[in-house]
């Protein structure tokens, strides 16, 4: 049996089983080997027609987006919009075939921008160019999925399917659970919260299914089978995105308040420039950059020109935003901001950053 017949076999016995109430144990077993077989069918294959051509483009910027969606949705008129960049755009399917970068300038903010081949069902086991596409969108800060208003809820589930298969977690924070593979000892199994999804004996099973024996195992959180098998596999994405719906030009007022209030979405038109500036605000939010201003001694700081960096970035990021060499003749730095218990304090290297900080660094 090959992989992929071997995955809907164990998806049909799970579904049989879920609807019997069978005892959850079972269930958690046959996910775990869900996993397994998907794990090995992201393995990437040695024939020379799966590289990915044209799609190793280069990380630049301060952060970046990923635009993924089916095909003709919109997302090569978005990147046109947005971006200096022209991509092409036209009423048929798959007119985008390689990755197409563009930069969106926001707040002092540089944010690579890429336009891809539009994804269908079937992406993450190669249909199309899925496989290349999900690789890219794996490497994004954040992920736009573009959608068709005019196309109802299908694409979107379709497209979180795909993107689940291959171990992307769109807007989840990584399970609070503890593991540690260990050489002996058997396993040892502790929650600091009631659970109701899992057990220790679920626990065990699972474990046993990726043949660990030995391990230390601390639930923080009341996950699901799922979210465990997630922290024992180890390689899950957790990526925030926005569901973009386009062309709502063509659906009513009606439909359009109802998409708009969905979690996490934004509703927009392409074609006749609607709400486009309410996307970057929340495309923002979604980065959750860090701007650090900087100041001279005796000076005021700098609010014009803000240093932006990632998510948990230190003092020693700033340095080497500033100059290459800053890092080796730093002394100490003052901080004001939230980072701080005192405004201003004495900082180190190592000191992690916040929003809108300001630093002022002082050399040996
Ligand atoms: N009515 C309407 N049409 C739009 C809108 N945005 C884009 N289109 C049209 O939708 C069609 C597809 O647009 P593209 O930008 O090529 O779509 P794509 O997602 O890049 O498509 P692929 O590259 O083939 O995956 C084009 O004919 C666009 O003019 C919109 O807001 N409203
Ligand atoms: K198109
Ligand atoms: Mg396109």
């Amino acid at each position: 049996m090959g992989i992929l017949e071997k995955i809907s076999e164990i998806e049909k016995e799970i579904a049989r089983t879920q609807k019997n109430k069978g005892p959850e144990p079972q269930v958690g077993v046959l996910k775990a080997k869900l996993a397994k077989y998907r794990a090995q069918l992201l393995e990437p294959s040695k024939s020379a027609s799966s590289k990915g051509e044209g799609f190793d483009v280069m990380k630049s910027g301060d952060a970046r987006v990923a635009l993924i969606g089916f095909p003709s949705v919109g997302k090569s008129t978005f990147l046109s919009l947005m971006t200096s960049t022209a991509s092409e755009a036209a009423s048929y399917e798959f007119t985008t075939l390689t990755c197409i970068p563009g930069v969106i300038e926001y707040k002092g903010a540089n944010i690579q921008l890429l336009d891809l081949p539009g994804i269908i069902e079937g992406a993450a086991q190669g249909k199309g160019r899925g496989r290349q596409v999900i690789a890219v969108a794996r490497t994004a800060d954040v992920v736009i999925m573009m959608l068709d208003a005019t196309k109802g809820e299908v694409q979107r589930s379709l497209l979180e399917k795909e993107l689940e298969s291959v171990g992307i977690r769109l807007n989840k924070h990584k399970p609070n659970i503890y593991f540690k593979p260990k050489k002996g000892g058997g396993i040892s199994f502790n929650s600091t919260v009631t659970l109701t999804q899992c057990s220790e004996k679920l626990v065990q099973l699972i474990l046993h299914e990726y043949k660990i024996f030995n391990a230390e195992v601390l639930f923080r959180e009341d996950c699901s089978p799922d979210e465990f098998i997630d922290v024992i596999v180890g390689n899950r994405v957790y990526m925030p995105c926005l569901y973009v719906y386009n062309k709502i030009d063509q659906i009513s007022m009606e439909e359009v308040d109802r998409l708009a209030r969905k979690p996490n979405s934004v509703v927009i038109s392409c074609g006749m420039k609607l709400n486009l500036d309410y996307l970057l605000e929340m495309l923002w939010e979604y980065l959750a950059l860090t701007c650090i201003y900087t100041k001279k001694r005796g000076q005021r700081p700098d609010f014009t020109d803000a240093i932006i960096l990632r998510k948990g970035a230190s003092v020693e990021h700033v340095c080497h935003r500033i100059h290459r060499s800053l890092a080796s003749q730093f002394k100490y730095a003052l901080v004001w901001g939230t980072s701080t218990k005192y405004s201003p304090q004495r900082v180190g290297l190592t000191h992690t950053m916040e929003h809108e900080d300001v630093i002022q660094i002082v050399k040996k």
